[in-house]
C-alpha cells in the first residue's frame, strides 16, 4: 500500500469513545474530506492521525512505514486548523518560511515566493502578519502548511472562521493550491458544500464511526444508509408503497425511499396535499407539505402558493432507496 493507511484506529478520551474503529485509506494526491455532524468524531481520527491524541487501539501507516509511535513532528505530516495560529512577531515571509529552516537561503526564499504565488499572495512578503484580513492570514497559514512539502496534509475546519461569502471564495483558493502542489490531504469540514467542492472521495462519520467513504457524485446518488442519506439532506424516508402512489420509486419491505431536496414538485395532475407551512430561502420558496404518512415533505417553488392543498407528484430521479435497518 503507498499513501495513508489507518486501521481499526480507536481514540478515547476516558470512557467516551471518539473513534471507533475506522479504517481509511488516502492514496498518494488524493483530496478525502472527512465530514459529519459536530462531535461525530472528525477530529478527534485527524488528530489520532497526526499523532496529538493516542491511539488506544489501530494503526497509522504511510506506505509500509508504522507511524502509531512517532512523534507527530516526525510523521512528516502538515497541520493546519480554523486559527491558523500565525506567529504575530514574524512577517507573512517569516511565517511561510517557518518550516524551512534546514534549507540553504536561496531556496528558502523561491520557496515562499512559489508558495505566496500559490496562495495568491505575490507580493505580501513583507506584510505584518497582524495587517492581514481573516481570508489572508488563512492563506498565509495553508503556505506555510505547503513549505515544508508534507507527504500528508491535515487540515481541521481550516475555513469555518470565515464568512460564508469568503468561505466559498476560499475552498477555490485552497482546492486550486492543493492540487497545484500535488498535495494529499485530508480534510475535516461539517460543511457538505465545502466537502463535495473540494475533495476526490468524502467521507461520513457519525458516533464515531467511519459509515462510507465515496466521490461525491457517488455518495449523493447511492448513500448506503438511512444516516449517510439523512447527513446528506434525504428525507423524510417513506415506504414505498407511498413513494408509488405520489410517483416515485418503489421500494422492497426492509427499504425505505429518501426524499431528495428537490423530489417533490408542484404537478397540477398530481396528489394534492396539506400545506402546513412556506417560507423564504435564497430566492425560493419553501413549502411544506403534510405527507399521507403524516411526515413533513418540503416542495420547492419559485413564489409563495395559496393556503389549502397543493397537487405534487414525487420524482424518483430526486430519491433514493436505502435499508431500513440503518
Ligand atoms: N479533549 C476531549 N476530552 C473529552 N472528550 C472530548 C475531547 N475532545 C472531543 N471529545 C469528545 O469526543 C467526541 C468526538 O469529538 P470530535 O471533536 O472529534 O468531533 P467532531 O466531529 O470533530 O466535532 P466538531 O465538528 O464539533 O469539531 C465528542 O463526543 C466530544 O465531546
Amino acid at each position: 500500500m503507498s499513501g495513508l493507511t489507518v486501521t481499526g484506529a480507536v481514540v478515547r478520551y476516558g470512557d467516551v469513545v471518539a473513534v471507533g474503529d475506522v479504517d481509511l485509506a488516502v492514496a498518494p494526491g488524493e483530496i478525502v474530506a472527512l465530514l459529519g455532524a459536530s462531535g461525530s468524531g472528525k477530529s478527534s481520527l485527524l488528530r489520532g492521525i497526526a499523532g496529538l491524541e493516542p491511539l488506544v487501539a489501530g494503526q497509522v501507516c504511510w506506505g509500509d512505514d508504522d507511524l502509531t509511535d512517532v512523534a507527530v513532528h516526525k510523521r512528516g505530516f502538515g497541520l493546519m486548523f480554523q486559527d491558523g495560529q500565525l506567529f504575530n512577531h514574524l512577517s507573512v515571509e517569516g511565517n511561510v518560511a517557518y518550516g524551512l529552516y534546514r534549507e540553504p537561503k536561496a531556496v528558502r526564499r523561491a520557496r515562499v515566493a512559489e508558495l505566496l504565488a500559490v496562495v495568491g499572495l505575490s507580493g505580501y512578503g513583507k506584510r505584518r502578519v497582524s495587517e492581514l484580513s481573516g481570508g489572508q492570514a488563512q492563506r498565509v497559514a495553508l503556505a506555510r502548511s505547503l513549505a515544508p512539502r508534507p507527504r500528508l496534509l491535515l487540515l481541521d475546519e481550516p475555513l469555518s472562521a470565515l464568512d460564508r461569502n469568503l468561505r466559498e471564495h476560499m475552498v477555490g483558493v485552497l482546492g486550486d493550491a492543493l492540487r497545484a502542489t500535488g498535495t494529499t490531504a485530508l480534510y475535516v469540514t461539517h460543511d457538505q458544500d465545502e466537502a463535495f467542492a473540494l475533495a476526490d472521495r468524502v467521507g461520513v462519520m457519525q458516533a464515531g464511526r467511519l459509515l462510507q467513504v465515496d466521490p461525491p457524485d457517488v455518495l449523493w446518488r447511492e448513500p448506503e444508509s438511512r444516516a449517510v442519506a439523512g447527513f446528506l439532506g434525504y428525507g423524510p424516508f417513506v415506504a414505498g408503497e407511498l413513494s408509488q402512489r405520489l410517483g416515485g420509486p418503489g421500494a422492497a419491505p426492509n427499504e425505505l425511499v429518501g426524499i431528495g431536496p428537490a423530489a417533490l414538485v408542484p404537478d397540477p395532475t398530481g396528489t394534492a396535499l396539506p400545506v402546513i407551512e412556506q417560507r423564504y430561502q435564497r430566492g425560493e420558496v419553501l413549502v411544506d407539505v403534510r405527507l399521507p404518512d403524516g411526515q413533513v415533505g418540503t416542495v420547492r417553488t419559485a413564489e409563495k402558493v395559496p393556503n389549502g392543498d397543493l397537487a405534487l407528484t414525487l420524482d424518483p430521479s430526486g430519491c433514493v432507496i436505502v435499508p431500513v435497518s440503518h
